[in-house]
């Protein structure tokens, strides 16, 4: 058979995993490339690479020995500056290169949505070094939100409560990046009653808006997702409207990942990835079209007419505890005893503290069942050194 199209992903984690079996699904060859070997997307790509994806010059000889149709980014920590060079000699990538380069780094992306779009985000502020971030965290009051400009997952980092965490959320910043670099983000804390991630999807049947998909973090990292999250008809609206602002700005196909935090009165804009959210995983049970086959969709220039939840449903990762070179993922025979429930092993090569290794994903009559069971499914679970 001759496959028609070329994609190259660059990411090979458990959500570009998901993406390569629906780009498969509809014909198209596909590398999977990333910083180690036997992600998990490369388990199910045509061919794979390992090399450093921060590396200019590394990514440039992937691409022009490959030279795929789609350029297709999996996480934020790319040579991003690369990708708007190979965009302007011709490659497609998705959604944009600008739009990669802008979510790369919190700045890009805070400053584009509050300074030029006016969105409502929480209050926040830069720094460099020890003693301006100091000033500025007492500008935000305590408590404040302290992150690296580019990491995700939560790494790096931390809520300061007082004047004397400042030393403690300092360091938790400067280890936690992606990249060696000193400026954070300091953010006003906001008591949101709630969050969300609104999936919304552009193709060449226009932008779509999957429905609300409600989470619970923790340590900036989630630990439950589940589908329709319930809020109001008025809260919606608004954050249909952030959600469109935002994906307009940034163009090209694609899915995005916009995140929101309800308050009583008012959305708030947090941040947007362009590329399926790891909350978005309950689409696997929840949708007729999972974020990932809508992804493969739109990056492909095909139609989706329309987008149906199937069953509320909800999803609980396993995260690893500690470090283990040889592991086992022990109880998904009892896991799958549970009603309504499915697992994913992502099969990464070996765990680290919080690293997301499986998730348990579950469709039932309501999203109180669905949340339920998944946990029931997740506590079978465990990780085993050998
Ligand atoms: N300003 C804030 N006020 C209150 N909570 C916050 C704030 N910023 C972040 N959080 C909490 O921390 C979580 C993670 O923050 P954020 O999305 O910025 O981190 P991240 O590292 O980009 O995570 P990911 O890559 O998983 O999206 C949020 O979903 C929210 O629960
Ligand atoms: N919040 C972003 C997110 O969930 N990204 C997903 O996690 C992988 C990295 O996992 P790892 O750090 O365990 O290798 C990424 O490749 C992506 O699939
Ligand atoms: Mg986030």
């Amino acid at each position: 058979m001759h496959l028609t199209k070329k994609l190259l992903m660059l990411g090979s984690g458990e959500l570009g995993k998901e993406v390569i079996i629906e780009a498969q699904r509809l014909g198209v060859e596909t590398i999977a490339v990333d910083r180690y070997a036997d992600a998990p997307a490369m388990q199910v790509a045509h061919r794979s690479y390992v090399i450093d994806m921060l590396d200019r010059a590394a990514v440039r000889e992937i691409v022009e020995r490959e030279k795929p149709d789609l350029i297709v980014p999996e996480i934020e920590a790319i040579a991003t500056a690369e990708l708007v060079k190979l965009e302007e000699e011709g490659f497609r990538v998705i959604p944009t290169a600008r739009a990669a380069q802008l979510t790369m780094d919190r700045e890009g992306i805070r400053r584009l949505a509050s300074e030029k779009l006016g969105l409502p985000t929480a209050d926040y502020r830069f720094a460099d070094d020890f003693e301006s971030f100091g000033q500025a965290a007492r500008e935000m009051g305590f408590p404040c939100v302290v992150k690296p400009l580019m990491s995700s997952s939560g790494k790096g980092q931390s809520v300061c409560k007082s004047e004397d965490d400042l030393d403690r959320c300092w360091q938790i910043a400067m280890e936690g990046g992606r990249v060696q670099q000193t400026r954070v983000i300091v953010e006003q804390f906001i008591r949101f009653e709630s969050e969300i991630t609104l999936l919304t999807v552009r193709s060449v049947s226009g932008t779509a808006f999957c429905a609300p998909i409600g989470h619970i973090q923790q340590d900036g990292d989630y630990i439950e997702s589940w589908q329709p999250h319930e809020m109001s008809e008025a809260q919606l609206e608004e954050a249909k409207r952030i959600a469109k602002a935002i994906t307009d700005e940034l163009g090209g196909a694609g899915i995005f990942g916009v995140e929101l935090f309800l308050a009583k009165d008012r959305v708030y804009f947090s941040e947007v990835s362009p590329r399926p959210h790891d909350t978005g995983l309950v689409t696997l049970v929840s949708q007729d079209l999972s974020e990932f086959a809508l992804h493969a969709r739109a990056i492909l220039g095909y139609p989706i007419p329309e987008i149906n939840v199937v069953s509320p449903g909800a999803s609980r990762p396993l995260k690893a505890t500690s470090e283990l070179k040889d592991y086992r993922i022990d109880g998904v025979e009892d896991a799958l005893a549970v009603p309504k429930t499915q697992v994913r092993v992502f099969g990464k090569p070996v765990t680290k503290v919080g690293r997301r290794m499986a998730v348990t994903l579950t469709a039932a009559a309501t999203v109180e069942q669905a949340r339920v069971l998944a946990k029931e499914a997740l506590d079978k679970l465990s990780i085993r050194g050998e």
